[in-house]
């Protein structure tokens, strides 16, 4: 994208964004409450139209090219989707219906070799045992790796995660950043698009980072150069001290 822009009434909730993903490329975005990162997410999955610039997504322009054949190869994980999905629906259906473009199992056909992928997307996400269960009754660390999967149904080309570790206790989170190592690791997996407040949420292997303030760009480009102190200080306004070890990233204020 291009110089996009997104203004709503008085407010600018993106200003002058470009960025551009490639194939391969694995993305953290990150920034404080209210920088923009949801609005650009939805931006990238084609939820949203820009109000100024210009934006590609998969060799398609939006603007000239019908959303709803866009839609399929992008994933998307977001607190917002997890709403919509029936609480009754089973963990096969909740990643089944994904190939439909549906949240809840109606009449629709499913093909054997479609269940089958559903199902061994469930065991590649440690839910094995689990296909049955009702979406409702999981904890919040199921229901993530519930929603990544069924980002990954129809194995799309672009795979956006909007704050998969929200509301995940340590286990949690480090049962999540192990599968988006292992993810990010797979050359044949989608580019990858994380959003996340937290630098210790940054998986190994993630290559680069946009760090957004107030609907802007603070820093973008290869993660190593991009995650820094300054770049990090400044996003957060609050001065920082960054660390790593092995790959993972912590941050307090200094
Ligand atoms: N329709 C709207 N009208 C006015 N302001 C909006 C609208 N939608 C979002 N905003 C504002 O735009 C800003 C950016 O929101 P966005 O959800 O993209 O931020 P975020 O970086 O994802 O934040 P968080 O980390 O809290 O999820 C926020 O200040 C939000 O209140």
């Amino acid at each position: 994208m291009a110089g996009v822009g997104i203004r709503r009434g008085s407010k600018e909730l993106l200003k002058d964004v470009s960025w551009q993903v490639q194939d391969g490329e694995r993305w953290i975005i990150m920034g404080p409450n209210g920088a923009g990162k949801s609005t650009l997410l939805q931006v990238a999955s084609t939820r949203m139209h820009p109000t100024t610039g210009m934006v590609g997504i998969l060799d398609e322009v939006l603007g000239a090219v019908d959303v709803f054949e866009l839609r399929p190869r992008i994933g998307l994980s977001s607190a917002a989707l997890a709403q919509q999905l029936p609480g009754r629906e089973t963990v096969l259906n909740a990643v089944l219906t994904a190939s439909w473009g549906v949240m809840g199992r109606w009449n629709e056909d499913y093909d054997s070799v479609d269940e089958e992928r559903a199902r061994r997307l469930i065991w590649q996400w440690g839910l094995r045992g689990y296909e049955d269960r009702r979406f409702g009754t999981l904890s919040e660390g199921e229901r993530k790796r519930v929603l990544v999967a069924r980002a990954l149904m129809t194995d799309p080309e672009l795979l956006l995660l909007d704050e998969p570790a929200a509301g995940l206790d340590l286990a949690g989170r480090e049962t999540l950043v192990r599968a988006l190592t292992r993810l990010a690791a797979d050359p044949d997996a989608p580019a990858l698009v994380l959003v996340t407040h937290h630098v210790e949420e940054v998986p190994p292997g993630f290559t680069h980072a946009l760090l957004m303030r107030q609907g802007g760009v603070v820093a973008a480009g290869p993660l190593e150069a991009t995650l820094t102190e300054d770049n990090l200080s400044a996003a957060f306004g609050l001065p920082l001290r960054v660390t790593v070890t092995d790959g993972r990233y912590t941050a307090v204020a200094r």
